[in-house]
């Protein structure tokens, strides 16, 4: 089976907006591997965050990779923007409709890296027929909209089939949503390499605290790996 690395990947969601070229130049410098961008439109989720232009002004300040995720329906008028502004990877939400396969045939036209994600009530069964087009797979461990949520535990499962469904294909299998050192064994063991996590690394208020709290997720998820 195919192993990626354990990546941790922040959410700006819980970062400082005041200061957000500062924050993810300091979460990078803390050791993130993957910047998470929330983009939330208040119609598919309901909350607001923001857009490929903010996107576009943090540009300059990493080299990181950007993992935009898309809570927003529909997604495909904006996919060229999102593409524009330096994301890296653009995910869109399996329910944000209305042709799943189009949309991440033309995240991977744009020269992007292609994500679905799924909602927890949303079985696993809807990718089935779209694992070739898809380079990054996101199960979402809360409901979207909101950062600082409880870990929903029957999602352990889902990673687990999800896990066994992409068998030998590239692709990355990311949670989203109450992960913290508690949580992040948990969803490695079953399968999971790539945790976002958002309260967790940025209740802290300097890089040294969001180098701990990055380890602090790390470590036990590599561990469980081993
Ligand atoms: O996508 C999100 C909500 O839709 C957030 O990224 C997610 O909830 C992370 O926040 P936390 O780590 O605080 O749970």
């Amino acid at each position: 089976m195919m192993t990626h690395p354990i990546r941790i990947a922040p959410s700006i969601l819980a970062a400082n907006f005041s200061q957000l070229g500062q924050e993810v130049r300091d979460v990078v410098d803390a050791g993130a591997d993957w910047i998470h961008l929330d983009v939330m439109d208040g119609h598919f989720v309901p909350n607001i965050t923001f857009g490929p232009d903010v996107i576009k002004s943090l540009r300059p300040h990493t080299q990181a990779t950007f993992d935009c995720h898309l809570m927003i329906s529909p997604a495909d008028p904006f996919l060229e923007a999102f593409a524009k502004a330096g994301c890296d990877i653009i995910t869109v939400h399996a329910e944000a409709g209305p042709h799943l396969h189009r949309s991440l045939q033309t995240v991977r036209s744009l020269g992007k890296k292609a994500g679905v994600s799924l909602n927890p009530a949303t079985p696993e069964s809807v990718i089935e027929y779209v694992l070739d087009a898809v380079d990054l797979i996101l199960v979402m461990t809360v409901n979207p909209g909101f950062g600082g949520q409880k870990f929903i535990g029957a999602m352990e499962e889902k990673i687990r089939r999800i896990k066994a469904m992409v068998g030998d294909r590239p692709i990355e299998i990311e949670v989203d949503g109450g992960i913290a050192p508690e949580t992040a064994d948990i969803v490695a063991r079953a399968g999971a390499n790539v945790l976002v996590a958002g309260s967790a690394i940025f209740k802290g208020d300097s890089v040294e605290a969001y180098r701990g709290a990055i380890e602090a997720i790390r470590s036990p998820a590599e561990k469980a790996r081993a």
